[in-house]
């Protein structure tokens, strides 16, 4: 089977919000982790989502990771790329959002694309230009304080602007409430000014299903995860999948069940401390690992004593934006971000050969150093825990049951709610 759409997202909690949309809309979808070769078998799919971990590594990376990827999409039959970013745009100054976007424009010849982070479902709304999260502006939610890409300017086109070499405009709802006839005229009014990548306003899904319709013939569309759902439509309409299809059955392994957490979001937090009423949980303190004690064993010893099946334990380094302030500070921003999730990523090997077969993990950044951990490389989707998170089922012999959830998302019983749908899945 040749693929129709090829993704590359810039993190893992991005990648299965992505691969869930897409499956949610009908697509038969599969995701892959880190960047394909030759080895890699081709997934029989409609969609396939290639989890990266380059949102925070140097823009020359990320480049060619990106860049690596699609051609591998491509040679697997893809008719359209979409690039995943946050909806939260979160990126380095340098960014890699901006860098891998020309690149990728470059790579596929193409001279117009369009940035969508609008996640309307989760509170992101794109109005003029400004990316608001909930009632506020980008600038005034918690992302200011992110531990990794603090988000202090919500003007996309001038986040995008600094980091991209490309002609920025914007496409205001004006045009994207007439319809997508008016925001293909107005695409094209684009023709001529060379590489152009038009910041395109979203409040609504509808608006993002005119959006997606406008994009049928787009090559390249860059955005959040839920921009792809008008695009399904496009293909069902070409003939390149069928109207209905049935999801495949997703089953659970049994075992016991763990809850990892490197994410220091305010919703991770509120997350942390309803669960903590009714799990046993462990805090790992940064600044052992930071001094290189054997904080891994000291957790394991601890989760040995009180696991047992149907009691889910929870292990986080998870802190407010005062003490991750402190941590970074003596051990620099990256530094101790990195040491923190190979520590997670150690613990969840560890619980894996001990018994764990299913795993809720908080935080891309951390999903992602898990996922190398444990070695797993593609993975298929499950049953949506709140927007934004299914679960998912590593492929292959032994399988385990993930669910990797972005900071941000979820509600406040989200953990509890995990395991609830896991253990009411027959
Ligand atoms: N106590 C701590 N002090 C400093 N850094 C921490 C601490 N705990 C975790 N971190 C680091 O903070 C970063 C959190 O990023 P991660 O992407 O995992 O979560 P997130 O940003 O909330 O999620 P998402 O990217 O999905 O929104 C990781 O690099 C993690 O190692
Ligand atoms: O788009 C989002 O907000 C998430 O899928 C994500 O990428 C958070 O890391």
């Amino acid at each position: 089977m040749s693929i129709i759409l090829g993704c590359i997202a810039d993190d893992l909690t991005g990648a299965t919000d992505l691969a869930m949309i897409l499956v949610r809309e009908g697509m038969k979808t599969v995701q892959i982790v880190g960047v394909p070769d030759e080895n890699t078998p081709l997934p029989s799919a409609e969609a396939v989502v290639v989890a990266l971990k380059s949102r925070t590594i140097p823009a020359a990376k990320a480049i060619e990771m990106s860049v690596k990827t699609c051609a591998w999409l491509r040679a697997a039959g893809a008719g359209q790329i979409f690039f995943k970013y946050c909806s939260t745009f979160d990126s380095t100054s340098e960014g890699n959002i901006g860098p891998v976007t020309d690149a990728l424009m470059e790579k596929l010849s193409c001279n117009s694309t369009i940035a969508c982070p609008a996640f309307p479902e989760n509170g992101r709304s794109v109005y003029k230009g400004y990316l608001f999260v909930n009632e506020g502006l980008l600038s005034e939610s918690s992302l200011r304080n992110h531990p990794l890409t603090p988000m202090t300017d919500p003007n996309l086109n001038r986040v995008l602007s600094s980091q991209s070499t490309s002609y920025i405009n914007n496409i205001t709802f004006e045009d994207v409430s007439r319809g997508p006839g008016a925001i293909v005229d107005a695409l094209t009014q684009n023709q001529g000014t060379g590489r152009t990548i038009a910041i395109i306003d979203a409040l609504d899904d509808h608006h993002l299903r005119s959006i997606g319709q406008a994009c049928k013939d787009m090559i390249l569309v860059t955005g959040g995860s839920a921009l792809a759902q008008g695009l399904p439509d496009n293909y069902r309409a070409a003939g390149l999948m069928p109207h209905q299809q049935r999801a495949p059955r997703f089953v659970f392994p049994a075992g016991t069940e763990a809850i990892l957490s490197g994410s220091c979001s305010e919703a991770t937090l509120a997350q942390i401390e309803f669960a903590k009423a009714h799990l046993p949980h462990f805090q790992l303190d940064p600044r052992a690992i930071l001094d290189g004690a054997p904080v891994v064993e000291q957790a394991l010893h601890w989760a040995q004593a009180v696991i047992e099946p149907g009691t889910p334990v929870m292990i986080y380094s998870s802190a407010p934006a005062a003490q991750v302030a402190e941590t970074q500070h003596t051990h620099g921003r990256m530094e101790s971000g990195d040491m923190i999730e190979q520590t997670l990523g150690q613990i969840a090997k560890c619980l894996r050969n001990s018994g764990v077969k299913r795993f809720v993990v908080a935080g891309g950044e951390t999903s992602g150093a898990v996922i190398n951990a444990l070695g797993i490389s593609s993975m298929e989707i499950g049953p949506e825990i709140d927007p934004g998170v299914p679960w998912t089922r590593s492929t292959g012999p032994d399988p385990l049951a993930l669910a990797l959830k972005s900071g941000n998302f979820g509600g406040e019983n989200f953990f509890l709610k995990a395991f609830a749908i896991a253990n009411s899945v027959k």
